[in-house]
């Protein structure tokens, strides 16, 4: 595989692990973290008074921004579910190596229960998590150089795994 960055980008559904992860994955391979929508929250406030206040559209072009630093300055991040739905964003994966973190929609509910996501606010929260993922399936399965299901087993067995992977498809200086 020929990348010609050496960060990687973890995608995947509102759950899926991509910030828990990611965190741990970047501690093992010595490399910077940074979580997307930890950077809007730093910088704009939080993300449901951001969809509530100033609607969808808007966090997306905040998230926009944030993707594109991130990516320009490498090391593992951790994207929004909702990140690769932006164009100019699934253009600039291309040159990162990118992970597909997916899960068991039976195993996510408990996961995402309480939570403030303002996409699963609601009683039929389950349901809505279903649809926004089959609706997004094809752009993470497009994306994605490789795949992890996190529905069984403990979390740090799926980072061994990761970083296992990571190691194996390392970019090199002259690519
Ligand atoms: N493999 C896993 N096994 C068990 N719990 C997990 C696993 N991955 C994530 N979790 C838990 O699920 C919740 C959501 O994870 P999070 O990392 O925020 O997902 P995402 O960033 O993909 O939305 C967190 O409470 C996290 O601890
Ligand atoms: O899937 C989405 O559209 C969203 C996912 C969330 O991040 P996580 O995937 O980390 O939960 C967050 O960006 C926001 O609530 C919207
Ligand atoms: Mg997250």
């Amino acid at each position: 595989m020929t990348k010609r960055s050496d960060s990687i980008v973890l995608i995947g559904p509102m759950g899926a692990g991509k910030t828990s992860i990611g965190k741990r994955v970047a501690r093992a391979l010595k490399l910077p973290f940074v979580d997307t929508d930890a950077v809007v929250v730093r910088e704009h406030g939080a993300i449901a008074e951001l969809f509530a206040e100033r609607g969808e559209a808007h966090f997306r072009s905040l998230e926009r921004q944030a993707v594109s630093d991130a990516l320009g300055n490498g090391g593992v991040v951790a994207l929004g579910g909702g990140a690769v739905l932006d164009e100019t964003t699934q253009r600039d994966l291309s040159e990162h190596r990118v992970v597909f973190l997916t899960v068991a929609p039976r195993v996510v509910a408990t996961r995402v229960s309480g939570s403030k996501r303002p996409l699963l606010q609601g009683d039929d929260s389950a349901q809505r998590w279903t649809e926004i993922f089959e609706t997004r399936r094809p752009i993470y399965e497009t994306l994605a150089d490789a795949t992890f299901d996190t529905s069984h087993g403990p979390l740090a067995d799926i980072v061994t795994e990761i970083v296992a992977w990571a190691k194996n498809n390392e970019t090199t200086e002259d690519q």
